[in-house]
């Protein structure tokens, strides 16, 4: 259930993520009205802008106007602060679409009326946004942190156990900024696809430690194990030494 796409050249990664993503988005879309999707913070903005909207060949086949946005986890910051992981994806997808002119995906971000600077409301702002989520996703998009987190998923942490809620808040983050909102296992679970990129080669310590067969716990590891179908994109530099067979998509 769980694949591993390795790439030399960034350039690919990107163009298969895009391939992949569109892939899905043509069976949803065969028999759904929506694509519905929930993308992450880190680099992945970068990589969708490459990969689905710097190629034309890609870009043409997206349904924009049929795709609704989620977020995976999101910082408890004014949507347009730098630390907002809808601000990444506003500056690197939904600005770049507006220029050119495209049909922008709906977006569901946090209701910003919610925060608070002593994050008095974090609990409701979770909530409010556990109740706008479908109950099944198509396609989650994940990064994979240094230590093996992902969402707002950290080692350890408590979070990891949490089954009665979807979305979480959480107010100890080990990354800054410490107040943020993340989906929970249930939500990756209930998931028909899951797709992580990693790439460089600081990613090859930690999927060293995902991949081996000794069980680590690490959030990555646990969502390598949900038995939801799961594509790693990766470049090679990330997998050198990793115990994994890696393919093409
Ligand atoms: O909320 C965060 O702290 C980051 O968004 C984080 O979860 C990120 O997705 C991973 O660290 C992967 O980062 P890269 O995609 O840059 O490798």
């Amino acid at each position: 259930m769980v694949k591993v796409f390795a790439y030399d050249d960034s350039a690919d990664v990107a163009n298969s993520v895009a391939q992949y993503i569109i892939k899905i988005q043509d069976e949803v879309l065969a028999s759904a009205p929506t694509f519905k999707l929930a993308v992450s913070g880190g680099s992945l903005g970068k990589v969708l802008k490459r990969g689905l909207i710097e190629n034309d060949e890609n870009q043409a086949k997206i349904q924009w106007g049929k795709w609704e946005v989620y977020f995976s986890d999101e910082r408890l910051v004014p949507l347009d602060h730098e630390d907002s992981n809808y601000g990444l994806f506003n500056e690197m997808v939904l600005s770049t679409l507006k220029a050119k002119a495209l049909t922008l995906p709906k977006v569901y971000t946090i209701d910003e009326s919610l925060l608070k600077e002593d994050g008095s409301k974090d609990v409701e702002i979770a909530e409010a946004y556990s109740k706008i989520l479908p109950a099944k996703l198509d396609l989650i998009l994940l990064g994979c942190g240094p230590d093996g987190h992902t969402c707002s998923l950290f080692p350890g942490h408590e979070l990891l156990k949490e089954r009665s809620k979807t979305i979480a808040n959480i107010t100890n983050s080990p990354k800054p900024p410490p107040r943020r909102i993340t989906f929970t296992f249930p939500v990756l679970e209930a998931a028909s696809s899951i797709c992580f990129v990693a790439e460089g080669a600081g990613k090859a310590p930690i999927l060293t430690q995902i991949f081996s067969e000794a069980k680590s716990g690490l959030p990555c590891e646990l969502v390598n194990a949900t038995g939801v179908p799961t594509a790693w994109f990766v470049d090679t530099a990330a997998v050198k030494g990793v115990p994994v067979t890696v393919s093409k998509f």
